[in-house]
């Protein structure tokens, strides 16, 4: 019996994302679309008639600001905003910032499919020659956080997500869905990745094809003891939403279809 729902929501679509590159730990912005795409998500779930009591997020940008768009679009700006790292993007280490097409072409599409979506695959650790490693750890937000800024994560598999994702779920989430609050999550196609493959028992292999497009809301209902008790329903017109897995899987390949 359906006890529960969960909403997870990969953020509307940042700046990188549109420019096909490996995002994760920069602090990136919704782009034009992506804001659209958050109000957007926010009107069908007030069309739906869902409310929440409370939201969960990383501390990225992107998804704060669309947990913000979509409270607003509900009018439910009121509730509580609760920010973690522990739901974070995936740390893509040394391929921060790189675009996946062109490491396709360089490195070809099993290579990069094998980084963006094995279960236990850890890419190169980023080091401090990187771009960005400067941006990301001299950020004040990682000196916020519950774990020293020198043990924060360099790289992370989809398993090592997992790892720091799931302690924050078992002590901070559960007990809020267990009180009967209806909980969204506004976090990172990884982070919902690693979550859904918890909650709905997925394998190591299957995984894999588990794709998150941006900005559409993903709804679990959960019994009494958070398993789902029917598949996942992704919300939204379904053709759009189709499309948009595509696109998603496509960014890996060396030259996007159209
Ligand atoms: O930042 C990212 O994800 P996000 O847009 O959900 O925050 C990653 O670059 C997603 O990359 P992927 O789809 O190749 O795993």
């Amino acid at each position: 019996m359906s006890m529960y729902k969960l909403f997870l929501l990969r953020h509307g679509e940042g700046a990188w994302n549109r420019e096909n590159r490996f995002c994760s730990w920069v602090d990136q912005k919704l782009s034009e679309d992506g804001v659209k795409e958050a109000r957007d998500c926010g009107r069908l779930l007030k069309e739906l008639g869902y409310n929440f009591d409370l939201v969960f997020t990383s501390i990225l940008s992107r998804s704060i600001q669309t947990a913000w768009l979509v409270l607003e679009a509900m009018g439910q700006e009121w509730v509580p905003v609760v920010k973690s790292w522990r739901l974070n993007e995936r740390h893509y280490g040394a391929l921060i910032g790189l675009n996946r097409a062109e490491m396709a072409a360089r490195h070809g599409e099993e290579k990069v499919k094998l980084w963006r979506r094995s279960y236990d695959i850890t890419p190169p650790p980023i080091d401090e020659s990187h771009p960005y490693f400067s941006e990301i750890y001299t950020d004040r937000r990682y000196s916020t956080c519950d774990v020293e800024k020198e043990k924060l994560p360099r790289a992370e598999s989809l398993k090592e997500v997992l790892d720091r994702l799931l302690p924050y779920w078992e002590s901070t989430v559960v007990p809020e869905i267990c009180q009967g609050r209806t909980v969204l999550i506004a976090a990172h196609g990884n982070s919902c990745r690693a979550l859904l493959k918890h909650l709905e028992g997925i394998s190591d292999e299957d995984i894999a094809s588990v794709t998150l497009p941006t900005g559409i809301p993903v709804l679990l209902e959960l019994d009494a003891q958070l398993k789902p008790v029917k598949g996942r329903q992704l919300l939204g017109d379904q053709q759009k939403i189709q499309a948009a897995i595509k696109k998603v899987e496509d960014q890996g390949k060396a030259k996007a279809s159209t």
